[in-house]
């Protein structure tokens, strides 16, 4: 009997047998099973050079898989640490970029509006502060309405204050979108106030496979909140005295 099967009955992203290796290097992935319910929101931590980003980009069909199988849905969008914006298309157009029909702009003003950014729907990406810019890529992942979305560090380079609006922003999002999300990032807290379950990687294994049975909005002050902060720390390695 497959011990993983029912784990994955009507997962939106099922991944078996993972693993990645660079040319003769050892796996960065290495037989990896991870199933994503949908709407579910996962949360990827684990130190650098974990696999993390070796993971994300599998799923997001970048990088190819050396063994084992990925299947998740056809729509999916990603979200890396920078915005990836082209400087030379207006704000609206690089939302709508790749997609035809009519009303393309208004698409793009709507989505645009929903983060917070309809006031800057005709601007030049380089006139965007940092986190506008993010804010415009998470407007141009959304615009193509994925059934899975993948976040890699899109908070990491944002000061601490616009961070903590961005969270929230992504948190009203998936309420509303409700695709599954696979967010990676460093940060415990940012894991603890957004997923459903936290995943911790380690030499490419899953070494930790933590739900977060909170009720949102989230608060640190939760005494849950503080319990499962002290897991993952001990997880990762790190120790919160
Ligand atoms: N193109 C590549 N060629 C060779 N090795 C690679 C390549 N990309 C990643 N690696 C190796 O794979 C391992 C995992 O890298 P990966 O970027 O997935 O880690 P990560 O957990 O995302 O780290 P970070 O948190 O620093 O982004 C590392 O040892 C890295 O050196």
């Amino acid at each position: 009997m497959n011990a993983v099967a029912p784990l994955t009955q009507g997962a939106a992203v099922v991944v078996q047998g993972l693993t990645r290796r660079f040319g003769d290097g050892p796996a960065v992935l290495d037989r990896l099973d991870l199933a994503i319910a949908p709407g579910e929101f996962v949360a990827l931590l684990g130190h650098s050079g974990s696999g993390k980003s070796t993971l994300l980009r599998t799923l997001a069909g970048l990088d190819p898989v050396t063994e084992g199988s990925v299947t998740r849905p056809r729509d999916v969008s990603v979200v890396f640490q920078e915005s990836r914006l082209l400087p030379w298309k207006r704000v609206w157009q690089n939302i709508v970029l790749g997609q035809d029909g009519a009303n393309r702009r208004d698409r793009a003003a709507s989505v645009l509006e929903e983060v917070g950014l309809g006031h800057r729907v005709d601007a030049w990406p380089l006139t965007l502060s940092g986190g506008e810019a993010q804010r415009a890529a998470l407007a141009r992942a959304l615009v193509r309405e994925p059934a899975f979305l993948m976040l890699d560090e899109p908070f990491a380079a944002l000061d601490a204050l616009t961070r903590l609006k961005m969270q929230r922003l992504v948190s009203d999002l998936w309420t509303r979108h409700r695709c599954s999300v696979l967010l990676v990032t460093h940060d415990v807290d940012e894991a603890l106030l957004l997923a459903d379950r936290a995943v911790v990687l380690e030499r490419g294994r899953i070494r930790t496979n933590l739900p977060i049975p909170m009720e949102r909005p989230r608060r640190h002050a939760d005494p849950r909140f503080e319990h499962l902060r002290g897991v993952l720390l001990e997880s990762l390695g790190v120790h919160d005295d």
